[in-house]
């Protein structure tokens, strides 16, 4: 497993040991892996593995979380993160009554307060609105948006303070084709302006889409590499197959101590 941290360019996000207890199931244990800086890397894997668990852990909202995680060279959590982070959950949270601008403009009041700041908010919502693409829906009520089309708001809203780390959960699920890979392709500018990306998602296809990836499963890493490498290493077409391949290894492995105690 690469070691940002020993390298010259450091990690933008390194764990290692991390554990998360939810009620009364360890539901991350023991994660060692580094996030490169300026990538997207993609987070895949089944629903109710652990990704939106451990995102929260990144971000710092997460309770009981054990071990070391370190984001942009702080420990996960530290308030000099709160604005170098943008973070989109899986519930769109914007506002129905407001148009798409005036959620921006909300948002970007907070970021960026004070009359003196008035061209800087206005920069930021305008480029926020082209990124996502919805320069031609600025002025439409939020509630009469498409679901796709709230989720580029919420995406919107987390691109207003240009955080250098972006970490989105979910952000095409229910998305068409089409949308989907402009998705994609932004986050691809995202990341060429500097910004890393950590994206979830339990579509494999996307997987092809990352530059590097973490593949989950039960709370566990499966395998942290670059789709090419975990398709050469084993001899796999796609990444879908090359992680099916991984499954049965790892249940493979977990089988072999009960039969041999069975024996
Ligand atoms: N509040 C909670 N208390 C106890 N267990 C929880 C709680 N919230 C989630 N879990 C469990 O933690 C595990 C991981 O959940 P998490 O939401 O992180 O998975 P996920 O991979 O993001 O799933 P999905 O893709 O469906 O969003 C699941 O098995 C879930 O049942």
């Amino acid at each position: 497993m690469v070691n940002y941290s020993e390298s010259a360019t450091p990690a933008a996000i390194l764990a290692h040991g991390l554990t998360v207890v939810r009620g009364d199931r360890t539901v991350l244990r023991g994660l060692d892996f580094a996030v490169p800086p300026g990538r997207v890397t993609g987070l895949l894997g089944p629903s109710g593995c652990g990704k939106s668990t451990l995102m929260r852990a990144i971000v710092g909202t997460q309770a009981k979380v054990t071990g070391t995680l370190d984001v942009l060279g702080h420990p996960a959590g530290d308030a000099a993160l709160r604005s170098r982070i943008g973070y989109v959950t899986q519930a769109p949270s914007v506002y129905d009554d407001l148009t798409v601008r005036q959620n921006l403009d909300y948002f970007a009041a907070v970021l960026l307060p004070g009359r003196a700041l008035r061209e800087d908010r206005r920069t930021a919502v305008d480029r926020a609105l082209h990124d996502v693409d919805l320069t031609s829906h600025a002025d439409a009520l939020a509630g009469r948006l498409s679901g796709g089309q709230r989720s580029r708001v919420s995406l919107a809203v987390a691109l207003l303070g240009t955080p250098e780390l972006l970490v989105l959960d979910e952000p095409t699920v229910g998305l068409d084709p089409v949308l989907r890979r402009d998705l994609w392709n932004l986050f691809h500018r995202i990341a060429d302006r500097g910004a890393t990306l950590l994206v979830s998602s339990h579509v494999m296809d996307e997987a092809e889409r990352c530059h590097r990836l973490l593949l989950m499963r039960e709370g566990e890493i499966l395998a942290d590499d670059t789709p090419e490498a975990l398709r050469r290493r084993n001899d796999t077409l796609t990444v879908e197959d090359a992680f099916l391949h991984l499954v049965d290894a790892a249940n493979a492995r977990a089988a072999a101590p009960l039969e041999e105690s069975q024996r």
